[in-house]
């Protein structure tokens, strides 16, 4: 007898071909580039202070390589700076394009280069989200969610810079990743609720990333944060969307309350940031060990309060309320719960977010 777990349509794994992860090997960007297509040129999207900090190893890499090149910089993750970056990288005619930044720049070379279907790598300058290997794209326009686009070609990762980027960006990573306990546990839901697909493989993926930074974080808390253990889990949770052909594993409720923060109170806190606030919350609804996860967050140096990313109780309020109509088809804990304003209240109160 077929189960739901053994119902699904079919779906594209979609995967990196070639990941680095590297110490100092900046200066190899370009060697790596002519491993995947052999390009003669590249467009690089980043934001003001990558480009600063990274313009010169980048453009020596690349002249050493004979490969040319043309900056185009991200400011937001809007629709219409998407765009108008897109027209911008059609004129250079290059067949390569690497976005080098956190996840807005990711995410915008990632988008252009599958409208434009020209092959992307993605170059992290911090682990702070797990967009990294992922074929999922955030850019704000009517869907406050990821869209599908395509996966890396290639990941390029200097641990080095990595380490060098504000601490604040690394522990959001770790936020984003114990955001796959409450996740998986929605999917889980999700699949015994409404018999959608469940992929056992992907979501034990998932939860072993988040895992990896819980068991660690009292280490953390004593010696700082292991930056490649943090970004090579980053990546397999990138994978294990991949793998899952959905973000499923990776983003449950704790994810539709921070996008509702996103649209509640924009600018305030990093992504990572705001799904560790909501795992904490979504966890203790779920039935889950939420004091585990404030433990957690608070080792790595991730906020555990609202207060600390400047949020106010209605605004937490308010984001708890509207979160699941975000994306009313995707099954989560918050389906079974009548969350008015008192309950809310009452949930974020509880485990002092608020
Ligand atoms: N595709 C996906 O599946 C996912 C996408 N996202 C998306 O990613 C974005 C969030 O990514 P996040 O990285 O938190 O935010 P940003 O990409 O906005 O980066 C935050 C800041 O960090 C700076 N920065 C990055 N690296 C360094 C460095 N090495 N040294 C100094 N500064 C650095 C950036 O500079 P600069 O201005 O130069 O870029 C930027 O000012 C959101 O748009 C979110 O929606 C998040 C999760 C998953
Ligand atoms: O941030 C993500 C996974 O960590 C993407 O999730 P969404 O599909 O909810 O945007
Ligand atoms: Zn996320």
């Amino acid at each position: 007898m077929r189960t739901n777990q053994d119902r699904m349509d079919s779906h594209t794994m979609e995967l990196p071909r070639q990941i680095v992860v590297g110490e100092k090997n900046i200066n190899e960007f370009a060697g790596f580039l002519q491993s995947l297509t052999k390009p003669k040129k590249v467009s690089l999207i980043s934001g003001i202070n990558v480009k600063k900090i990274l313009k010169q190893k980048i453009e020596k890499s690349l002249k050493s390589k004979k490969i040319k090149f043309v900056w185009h910089t991200s400011k937001d993750n809007q629709i219409t700076t998407l765009k108008k970056i897109q027209n911008d990288v059609k004129k250079d005619h290059s067949d390569i394009i690497a976005g080098i930044g956190g996840g807005r720049s990711i995410d915008t070379a990632k988008l252009i280069g599958f409208n434009l279907d020209i092959p992307f790598v993605s170059v992290p300058t911090a682990a702070s989200h797990d967009g990294i290997a992922s074929p999922f794209v955030s850019i704000k326009s009517d869907k406050p969610h990821s869209i599908v686009a395509t996966a890396p070609l290639g990941v390029f990762v200097d641990i080095d810079i990595i380490k060098k980027a504000p601490s604040r960006l690394l522990a959001s990573g770790c936020g984003d990743l114990v955001a796959n306990i409450t996740a998986v546990k929605d999917w889980k839901l999700g699949r015994d609720k409404t018999g959608e697909y469940y992929g056992r493989y992907s979501a034990n993926l998932a939860i072993m990333s988040a895992e990896i930074v819980m068991e660690k974080s009292s280490q953390y808390a004593k010696n700082g944060l292991d930056a490649r253990v943090i970004v090579e889990a980053l990546i397999s949770a990138g994978v294990a969307s991949c793998i899952a052909g959905s973000s499923r594993p990776c983003s449950g409720a704790e994810h539709l309350f921070s996008h509702a923060l996103d649209r509640i109170a924009p600018g305030k806190g990093l992504h990572g940031e705001k799904c560790g606030l909501g795992a904490i919350m979504i966890s203790k609804l779920q039935g889950q060990n939420w004091k585990e996860i404030v433990k957690t967050l608070k080792n790595v140096g991730a906020p555990t309060t609202a207060k600390q990313i400047d949020l106010k109780e209605e605004q937490i309020i308010d984001a708890l309320m509207i979160a699941q109509d975000l994306r009313p088809e995707r099954y989560t804990i918050l389906k079974e719960i009548d969350m008015t304003e008192r309950r809310a209240k009452n949930i974020a109160k509880s485990t002092n977010v608020t």
